[in-house]
């Protein structure tokens, strides 16, 4: 313990840099949040400036910190969560970037990735040892096209004059200015360069991938020391002692610390992650093994299973602007209020593709089962529920993998706002769903690592103490109506995959 106020997270996001203040109390007490460009040179590739990383990020932290007249003896400790897999090469001598960040989203490595990993061969090996699917959303096949696409980069590279990170590495270098060159095991575990059972960057992945090991950081434990801010403009000796990707940020920020617990974020996306304690089970229906944040002091690697839903709100943001069935995403709950249920209409957003447990890459969208009665609220009402299913399905792939039941589902994200959502989710689902008070949880998590490497919280038996009432929702549909709507979705997604 000391008299120190509060922790920081910096949460970098994929479409804005967020800075959190938040208390001993665990409450969010103020946040600004700053949004940057995003750039598409080509179809299917998504950059981002680097430098509008940074300055968005170190923006929103300055006037946080004036917005409350805050100096290094007000923050006890700085944590940061990160939108992964996205990959920066550069330049230590000058900080500079060799070229713009390539996003998780871009897929201009497919056929890169195709051509490395294309034998079952390479493919099981590199899920045994990563946990991943070979595929261009992670950073090795990206760090490669960096490498031989900029010119000069291989070279360099190779003579130890460039570094890779991900965005939590490239903020923790320049924070500490250029002393600390590290990330942590969750962030590396998205590489797909590190084996995720034996704890290390893997020589064999590096070899395939053509990456010089010199570039790559050194992984420290999330709830431990990434060194101490010193740049211009920043409060000097801040401790910066919590890293974490963001998805489990949000895992450890639900306080999901124990195997079976799992979290759902309804965003534009969503990211479904079961904990899974200290075993790292092999999905057999396409999900990805994952490496957990632990506290302080864990003496073994945790996992985690994940998967995710590649269009959730984004759907209703679709119905918004392509088809003008809503003014906002808020209203489609109330609109989906005003029948009793879809009619038979279901809405399949496999605008491009679908994911775990389908994949079907080639799979395209529908609306089916609509009659002359049809109306606005069954479409509004299908797509609400379509996150649901998505998520169920996902839910149900995990259950298999872990060899247990999901009790509680803990929710966030943008639209878990939406009780029908909600309500519905916990109808097909069968669990109970819970949302905490504050759906920020994605800092809170960055903020308990740090809290915790810190003493600013003690252990995380107190951070589940602290959690705010939540709001439970138990199943309220009768069982057999349920399964029978789940039978219907199934139909509908297997006409998508024709
Ligand atoms: N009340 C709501 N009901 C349903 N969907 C919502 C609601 N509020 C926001 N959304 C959806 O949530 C998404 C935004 O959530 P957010 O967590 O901010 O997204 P991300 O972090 O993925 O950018 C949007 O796609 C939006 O359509
Ligand atoms: O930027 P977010 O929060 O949508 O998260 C992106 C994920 O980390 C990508 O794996």
């Amino acid at each position: 313990m000391n008299g120190k106020r509060y922790v920081i997270a910096l949460d970098q996001g994929t479409t804005s840099s967020r800075s959190v203040l938040i208390d001993r109390t665990g409450r969010m007490v103020d946040f600004v949040q700053r949004p940057f460009q995003q750039i598409f040179p080509e179809p299917g590739w998504v950059e981002h400036n680097p430098q509008d990383i940074l300055f968005t990020q170190l923006g929103s932290l300055t006037e946080l910190l004036h917005r409350h007249n805050l100096t290094e003896r007000d923050i006890c400790a700085i944590g940061i969560d990160n939108q992964r897999e996205t990959t920066i090469v550069w330049d230590p001598t000058t900080g500079a970037p060799i070229a713009n960040a390539i996003v998780w989203q871009c897929r201009r490595t497919t056929p890169l990735v195709e051509e490395l990993c294309g034998t079952p061969e390479v493919r099981a090996m590199v899920r045994a040892k990563t946990g991943l699917l070979p595929d261009a959303y992670f950073s090795a096949s990206k760090i490669r096209w960096l490498l031989d696409n900029v010119e000069g980069a291989r070279e360099r590279a190779e003579a130890g004059e460039l570094l890779f990170g991900t965005v939590d590495t490239y903020l923790v270098w320049v924070l500490t200015g250029g002393l600390v060159h590290a990330t942590d095991p969750t962030n590396a575990s998205r590489t797909m360069l590190y084996d995720i059972h034996e704890g290390r960057w893997d020589p064999e992945l590096l070899e395939l991938f053509d990456i010089p090991a010199c570039m790559l950081p050194e992984v420290r434990p999330s709830a431990g020391s990434f060194g101490e801010t010193s740049y211009p403009g920043i409060p000097a000796g801040i401790p910066i002692c919590g890293v974490a990707g963001d998805q489990q940020a949000a895992l450890f920020g639900q306080c999901c610390f124990r195997a079976g617990q799992a979290k759902n974020t309804y965003g534009t996306g969503c990211f479904l992650l079961m904990h899974t304690g200290g075993t790292a089970p092999t999905s057999t229906h396409q999900l990805v093994t994952t490496i957990a944040a632990s506290a302080p002091g864990c003496d073994h690697t945790e996992y985690a299973l994940e998967g995710s839903v590649f269009v959730g709100g984004a759907l209703l943001q679709w119905l918004r602007d392509e088809l003008g069935l809503l003014r906002s995403s808020s209203e489609s709950e109330m609109i989906a209020e005003r029948v009793s249920d879809t009619g038979g209409v279901y809405v399949v957003p496999a605008f491009t593709g679908l994911g775990a447990p389908w994949w079907a890459p080639e799979a395209r969208g529908l609306i089916c089962g609509l009659t002359r009665g049809t109306t606005q609220a069954h479409v509004v009402r299908a797509a609400l529920e379509s996150m649901a299913y998505q998520v169920h399905d996902l839910a149900r792939a995990m259950e298999a993998d872990a060899g247990r039941r999901i009790e509680t589902l803990n929710v966030d994200g943008g639209a878990s706002q939406n009780k029908f959502l909600l309500q519905f989710q916990s109808d097909v689902l069968r669990c109970q769903i819970r949302r905490p008070l504050n759906t920020e949880t994605t800092s809170l998590g960055a903020a308990f690592l740090a809290g915790l490497a810190s003493g600013f919280w003690e252990d995380p038996s107190e951070l589940e103490e602290l959690r705010q009432r939540d709001l439970v929702f138990e199943p309220e549909m009768d069982e057999a109506r349920a399964d029978a709507l789940v039978a219907g979705w199934r139909k509908a997604v297997e006409r998508t995959l024709l």
